[in-house]
């Protein structure tokens, strides 16, 4: 039946079409004319549709900052039945209060497989986060380990943008735009309130059980994420634009009951429709889903000496009131090359007033020579020592410096401005690594006055 799924899925993901480019006004129709020309709201929508418009920002933000879609759906977003509190499983949300703020370096295993079917709703783990989603601040860390598509079941959440970054399996996203691919080493964003199904691409290997996804999500309260600005480094660089990629409209009319999950203010409500809401046959706007290929990133570093602070590796920023001060920072370690001469190459020893948790997608991370693995995750919370293991230290101090290419591993950060406060489920799980101190131990004097 899984597998039946799955090859369902991964039809529908062949030879997707998107639409190129970061913070564009997009439009996209499904069916020819459905798609206002001229107005968003014309006394009758084209081909007996509701148009209706989305708002990702206040109706009066700066244009720089403005967010709105309209879309043209068969039925309006407006034609439900309450509400009502669902189980929220494992998913937490800001204001975190189950735990105190620890100040200790911490890492985990990946998040054990599920016993049960688990879908990306059910699957959703949450770490820890900090501020709190009804002020619309901060931001949260959650794993998946999933092993059965969505079925019948569309999510929404009115807290925030999900970054969502596999690890391993492919996802299919069908949301209100239409339909997204996203296999491990590409990052898609769903924008706050818009709606989607999570469907898993990859087939079982003869023998085994259920494939299963897993991956990580930043759920972003705050400001939308936006590319970081590029000063001196110039027009090009870095994540750019046009490797961002939205969905063409892509709907379904499907009759009969559908779940939708809706996360709002931390709590999971639940309404069964009579119909599917991905029901958008056109859209245009520019509060939209995206896909980005983080092998794209143009990496940029040192070509004289020292090694660079991680900002240079910024995919996306969620900026606050204070200029460079970011509520959340989406940093990516893509492969480069290292030619700092006299210079001690891996990531510096350092205690940061950000607060730093760190995930791995495949491979290796320079700082760490075993115990992060992929799927697994480090917190190094506000001002937090840490930096290369024991290992890594000796060496990187004794290495020959030639040029060297990093090319085994994609690694990623999630920098906050606010120390992150855990979950109960986090602070306790068996697959926390209790000995995580003990990278640092056996670091040597080597003071010689
Ligand atoms: O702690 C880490 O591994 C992340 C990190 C990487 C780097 O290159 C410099 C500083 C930093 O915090
Ligand atoms: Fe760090």
């Amino acid at each position: 039946m899984a597998g039946t799924d799955n090859e369902r899925a991964r039809k529908a993901a062949e030879g997707l079409v998107y639409s190129s480019g970061f913070g564009n006004e997009h439009g996209s129709e499904a069916v020819p004319g459905a798609l206002p020309v001229g107005r968003n709201s014309p006394q009758r929508a084209p081909l007996g549709l509701y148009a209706e418009q989305l708002s990702g920002s206040a109706f009066t933000e700066p244009r720089s900052h403005n967010r709105r879609s309209w879309l043209y759906r068969i039925r309006p977003s407006a034609a439900h039945p309450p509400f009502a509190r669902a189980n929220r499983g494992e998913i937490r949300s800001a204001p975190f209060t189950e735990c105190l703020p620890d100040p200790n370096r911490l890492r985990w295993d990946p998040l054990p497989e599920p016993a049960d079917p688990t879908d990306f709703v059910d699957g959703l783990w949450t770490l820890g986060g900090n501020g709190d989603a009804t002020q619309r601040t901060g931001m949260a860390v959650h794993l998946y380990h999933v092993n059965a598509s969505m079925e019948r079941r569309v999510f929404g959440n009115a807290d925030g943008e999900l970054l969502i970054v596999p690890e391993r399996g492919g996802l299919l996203l069908r949301t209100e735009f239409g339909l997204l691919r996203v296999e491990p080493g590409h990052v898609a964003l769903i924008p706050r309130g818009v709606r989607f199904r999570v469907e898993l691409l990859d087939a079982a290997a003869p023998g085994q059980g259920r494939p299963t996804a897993r991956g990580y999500v930043c759920e972003n309260y705050g400001r939308p994420f936006e590319l970081p600005a590029l000063g001196p480094i110039g027009a090009n660089g870095l994540a750019n634009p046009r490797d961002f990629l939205a969905p063409t409209a892509a709907y379904e009319d499907v009759e009969g009951p559908v779940e939708v999950v809706n996360k709002f203010c931390g709590q999971l409500w639940t309404a069964t429709y009579d119909h599917s809401p991905l029901d958008v046959v056109a859209w245009h706007g520019n509060h939209v889903p995206y896909v980005y290929d983080l092998r794209r990133f143009n990496v940029i570093g040192s070509i004289s000496y020292d090694h660079p602070d991680p900002s240079i590796f910024t995919v996306l920023t969620s900026p606050s009131d204070t200029p460079g001060l970011a509520g959340v920072d989406f940093v990516v370690f893509a492969p480069r090359w290292l030619v700092g001469e006299d210079t001690f190459r891996p990531p510096y020893f350092h205690r940061n007033v950000m607060t730093e948790y760190m995930g791995l997608i495949e491979g290796a991370y320079d700082a760490k020579a075993a115990g992060f693995v992929p799927g697994g995750g480090s917190l190094h919370n506000m001002m937090s020592a840490h930096g290369p293991d024991r290992e890594t230290f000796d060496r990187a101090s004794a290495a020959e410096l030639a040029p060297q290419k990093i090319d085994d591993g994609l690694a990623f950060m999630f920098e906050t401005r606010w120390p992150l406060t855990l979950t109960e489920q986090a602070r306790d799980a068996g697959h926390r690594q209790r000995g995580y101190d003990d990278v640092w131990q056996g670091l040597q004097r080597h003071f010689r006055p």
